[in-house]
């Protein structure tokens, strides 16, 4: 029988604008998202009923049923096609933190999309893959998108970014998980309690011309994230890891999206290399990656 695969990149926001909560429980977001080298695979194959194996990093954390979100996105893609079952044998490779703010599980549904597309040869338009894309989850568009965009709405609306050259990253995985949801509550939490009305997010034009410039030293004061107050908040330890990477000479660090995962930029491969070394000698995560950015969306591969 059949299969196809697709490689799908994990994500970091670069500037995370987060405005006021919304009636329909999304907040407005103003957002530059960045793809990242380091990539879950996703294989799909056909079957006579819908299984999900999940291997690699984290794995235990990941739902292996119907409620996965990669499952979820070959229901929709069979619904949309008019096809009369989902029946897929689904393989998920993992390489990106599970629960880590790096929209793992958005990175598997639009490998599974593109995958179960070329599996069942469906002739669909781009756009309407991107708005399949966005029903399953804000981050999942970007999923397919990849490089550098802007992101606004709740997240799901995407302009492709200007960016030269690559940026050098440190990924600092945290020993637990954060909820997404949980997070954005904290944040409406410790804004309520400073009672002052929240603005709408701004887009990030500096931020955006220094990504354009390609100036490393230009970007690296200008990441900023408005969730990572309430990420410090649920896991008061994230300030030591932030701390650190600054010290073992990385240029800024981050928390990525609704964390816990920290993310620092350095000058350069080498410096991601040496800074990676010193942040894994500490103790401080569960595990200390390096990668870089921007790298092109989800893509087809040779199968697995
Ligand atoms: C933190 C980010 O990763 C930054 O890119 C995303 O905003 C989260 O995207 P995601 O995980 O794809 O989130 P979704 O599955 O769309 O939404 C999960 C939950 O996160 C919260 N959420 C998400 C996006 C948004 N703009 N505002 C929100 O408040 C809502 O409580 C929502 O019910
Ligand atoms: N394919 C999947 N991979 C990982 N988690 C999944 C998947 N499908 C469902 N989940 C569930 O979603 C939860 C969030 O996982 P995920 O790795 O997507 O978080 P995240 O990276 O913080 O998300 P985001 O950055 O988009 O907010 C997990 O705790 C898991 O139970």
């Amino acid at each position: 029988m059949g299969g196809a695969s697709a490689r799908v990149p994990a994500k970091i926001n670069l500037h995370l604008g987060v405005g006021p909560l919304r009636e329909d429980g999304y907040h407005e977001l103003s957002t530059v998202f960045c793809a990242l080298s380091l990539y879950d695979d996703v294989t799909v194959r056909a079957d006579d009923y819908l299984s999900v194996t999940v291997t690699g990093d984290g794995r235990r954390d990941v739902p292996a049923d119907r409620s996965n979100l990669a499952a979820r996105a070959v229901f929709a893609l069979a619904e949309y096609a008019g096809l009369p079952d989902a029946n897929v044998a689904i393989e998920i490779a993992k390489q990106i933190p599970v629960a880590g703010g790096m929209a793992g599980g958005s990175a598997d549904a639009a490998g599974a999309l593109l995958a179960a597309a070329r599996l069942w040869r469906l002739d669909i338009e781009r756009e309407a893959l991107m708005e399949i894309a966005a029903t399953l989850g804000s981050d999942v568009p970007f999923a397919l998108l990849g490089g550098a965009a802007l992101g606004t709405n709740r997240g799901e609306k995407l302009l492709p970014m200007l960016h030269r050259g690559e940026l050098h990253w440190v990924i600092v995985v945290a020993k637990g998980g954060l909820s997404t949801p949980a997070v954005y509550q904290e944040l409406d939490r410790l804004r309520a309690g400073r009672g002052e009305a929240v603005p709408p997010p701004q887009r990030p034009d500096e931020l955006m011309v220094a990504l354009a410039s390609g100036d490393v030293h230009a970007v690296a004061p200008l990441l900023h994230n408005d969730l990572q107050p309430a990420a410090l908040s649920l896991q008061p330890l994230l300030r030591r890891t932030l701390r650190a990477g600054k010290e073992a000479g990385a240029l800024a660090g981050i928390v990525s999206g609704s964390g816990p995962t920290c993310v620092f930029l350095c000058h350069d491969e080498d410096a991601s290399i040496a800074v990676a070394a010193e942040l894994s000698g500490l103790g401080v995560a569960k595990a200390v990656r390096t990668a870089h950015g921007p790298v092109p969306g989800a893509r087809l591969t040779p199968m697995h």
